[in-house]
């Protein structure tokens, strides 16, 4: 008896920070994605404890399930169709469970990971004994999305094998919830995501959840249908950085500059709503897809700037700019910047050798580049093991 999901990353075009201060942002999914396959011992398998395998960081963790009912004995018996935020008390135990695993320094980043992993697990299933293996096509921690993705998958894998949803188990292959059940999967995601990153704003989950391309303002998501083709390259500059600090100094520098940063919030609403805009108004020739491919880039490169405004470009980010301004391209940094992922705008009608040349003249500089299909499929699950 087990259930696989699977959840994608994302791309910010516009929007990102800004979007945590109550601004527009437009994000879109993409194909790479986080896969979460959960199982429940049988019997005979005589197992009493809840495992968890990382596979992209070769990290395997194992909590006895008496240690589990001792430590968070209030999470028994939760309502997995009613989300509810972990409480000060219950995120101090996770924590303490966490720091037993003497993760090495270089491997902290997970921390947060697994305490999302710890909630949500014992939130929709208490203290269950079962085995939950993880493993992403996503770069962890680069602004594509990983740790929604990573929320997503689990919240999804949990809720399938949950009393609260009620599903074709003789289904084959990869399946998607009704919108009731997507939404459910999403709220939970969201809590996930807070332990990751503390103030998040919700895009990346909602993104990761219901696929495609989506316009997110406050919590609030509408649907995106693009009317033009779109092509990015995304170049992992391979410098590493934590969303939750750099989400933080956002805020800190909001709280220091208020009247500057709102204006600037502003500003990135006015770039996100116009993005939107042209991505879906119509097109009827490829003077119309170049004029609006002209627009775009114009406009992330404005985001870009407000992006520095905010303090969370980076130098790496900056030498992507350089290079790719030489081919008279835009790019901008994606989700949380400080190094990280960079999106770099590919017209249509760009000769395939310019984007060979560019990617070689990246890739000598030691980033890595990939072009990823935007706007695809969000959040699906699969059973296999059932008869
Ligand atoms: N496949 C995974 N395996 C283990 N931890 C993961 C995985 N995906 C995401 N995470 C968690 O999410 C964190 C990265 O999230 P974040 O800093 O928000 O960057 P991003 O979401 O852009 O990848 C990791 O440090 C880890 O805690
Ligand atoms: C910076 C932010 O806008 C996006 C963060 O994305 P990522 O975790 O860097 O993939 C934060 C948020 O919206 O929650
Ligand atoms: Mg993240």
């Amino acid at each position: 008896m087990e259930v696989r999901a699977r959840a994608p990353g994302k791309i910010i075009l516009a929007g990102e920070h800004a979007v945590v201060h109550g601004s527009t942002a437009v994000a879109a999914a993409i194909d790479l994605y986080t896969y979460v396959s959960l199982r429940f011992p049988t019997p005979e398998d005589n197992d009493d404890a809840l495992k968890l395998q990382l596979k992209d960081v070769d990290l395997e963790f194992s909590w006895p399930v008496g240690k589990l009912k001792e430590v968070l004995p209030e999470l028994g018996g939760k309502s997995a169709s009613s989300p509810s935020s972990c409480s000060l008390e219950t995120a101090k135990a996770i924590d303490a469970l966490v720091e037993e695993l003497n993760l090495a320094d270089a491997k902290i980043g997970l921390a947060s990971g697994i305490s999302a992993f710890l909630w949500l697990y014992t939130s929709i299933h208490g203290n269950k004994p079962a085995k939950v293996v993880v493993n992403s096509e996503l770069p962890l921690g680069s602004g594509l999305g990983s740790s929604a993705a990573l929320c997503v998958a689990l919240s999804a894998a949990l809720l399938a094998l949950s009393d609260s949803l009620k599903l074709d188990f003789s289904h084959q292959g990869w399946q998607t919830f009704g919108d009731s059940e997507l939404d459910l999967v999403n709220k939970w995601a969201f809590e996930g995501e807070k332990m990751i990153h503390g103030r998040p704003s919700g895009i990346d989950n909602t993104v990761s959840t219901f696929g495609n391309m989506i316009k997110f303002r406050s919590g609030e998501l509408t649907r995106i249908k693009t009317n033009m083709p779109l092509k990015m390259l995304v170049t992992n500059t391979k410098v590493g950085r934590n969303t939750r600090a750099l989400v933080a100094g956002v805020s800190e520098r909001a709280a220091r500059h208020g009247g500057a940063m709102t204006s600037v919030f502003k500003a990135v609403d006015s770039i996100s709503n116009e993005v939107a805009a042209i991505i879906q108004s119509p097109v009827s020739d490829d003077l119309a897809i170049t004029e609006k491919e002209e627009k775009l880039g114009e406009l992330m490169e404005m985001n870009q700037g407000l992006l520095q405004c905010m303090g969370v470009s980076h130098g790496s980010i900056e030498t992507v700019i350089k290079t790719t301004l030489k081919y008279k391209l835009a790019t901008k940094l994606t989700g949380a910047g400080g190094g990280g992922c960079v999106l770099t705008l590919l017209p249509t009608l760009l000769a395939g050798t310019v984007v060979d040349k560019v990617i070689a003249e990246l890739e000598e500089s030691g980033f890595q580049c990939l072009i990823a299909g935007i706007g695809g499929r969000g959040m699906e699950i699969s059973f296999s093991g059932f008869s």
